[in-house]
């Protein structure tokens, strides 16, 4: 049975990508502008550390009720008592999660191929993300550039919620959601942002234009 996704705006967050405030002033901020759900990706943190920082995170949104997502880091989330976590497919794959975390509210799964689609990992999945929508600096580890005839391509394939990722900005989040996503993942629009209030806020306005 398809999840509840009611997700627009979606924060990607680590301090490093955090340019002008403090992650969590960033975080809290973004919230205030229209982010509705947030990850964590700490990619060079210790387990201790990414833990750490996710139970500060955890508390700022809890005040505003915005669910928490780990990234990749299965013990962290559980930890933590995080709604969900997000994978790749280098990460444990989903249908081990499921069999380890019972009560898992939310797990997110990155499409970067065709290949995928249809797998029981796909299956499994809450939402997808699709990775990336256009190629950006902030992860190039990625294989190709899904486009927006891509996100229309997977949008016809799948009721499943869609999460867009990759160079999602303001000059684009239009289209991307005409194109079919439900929902904008973003790092540096916001993180690298002087005031994030404001740049979630005008990213919003582009989600919910007619
Ligand atoms: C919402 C969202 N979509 C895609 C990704 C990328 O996940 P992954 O492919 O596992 O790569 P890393 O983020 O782990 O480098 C994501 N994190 N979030
Ligand atoms: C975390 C992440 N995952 C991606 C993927 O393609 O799976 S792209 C990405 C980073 C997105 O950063 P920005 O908004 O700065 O382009
Ligand atoms: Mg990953």
């Amino acid at each position: 049975m398809q999840k509840h996704f009611p997700y627009k705006l979606y924060l990607v967050i680590s301090e490093e990508a955090c340019l002008h405030h403090h992650f969590l002033e960033v975080a809290e901020r973004a919230i205030i502008g229209g982010v509705d759900i947030v990850q964590l990706r700490e990619k060079n943190a210790s387990t201790k550390e990414f833990q750490q920082k996710a139970l500060r995170l955890k508390e700022v949104l809890d005040k505003y009720n915005v669910p928490l997502i780990i990234n990749d880091n299965l013990k962290v989330a559980k930890q933590v008592e995080a709604y969900g976590i997000h994978v790749g497919t280098s990460d444990i794959p989903p249908t081990q999660i499921r069999e380890k975390w019972k009560n898992l509210a939310c797990l997110g799964y990155s499409i970067e191929d065709n290949k995928q689609f249809n797998s029981e990992e796909f299956k499994t999945a809450d939402y997808l993300g699709i990775s990336p929508v256009f190629k950006t600096p902030t992860k190039t580890d990625t294989i190709i550039e899904w486009g927006l005839s891509g996100v229309k391509k997977i949008r016809s394939s799948t009721d499943k919620p869609l999460v867009a990722i990759g160079n999602i900005n303001t000059t684009n989040a239009h289209q991307v959601i005409k194109a079919g996503a439900n929902c904008l993942a973003v790092v540096s629009a916001i993180c690298a942002a002087k005031c994030p209030t404001l740049a979630a806020e005008k990213l919003r306005n582009e989600i919910e234009k007619l």
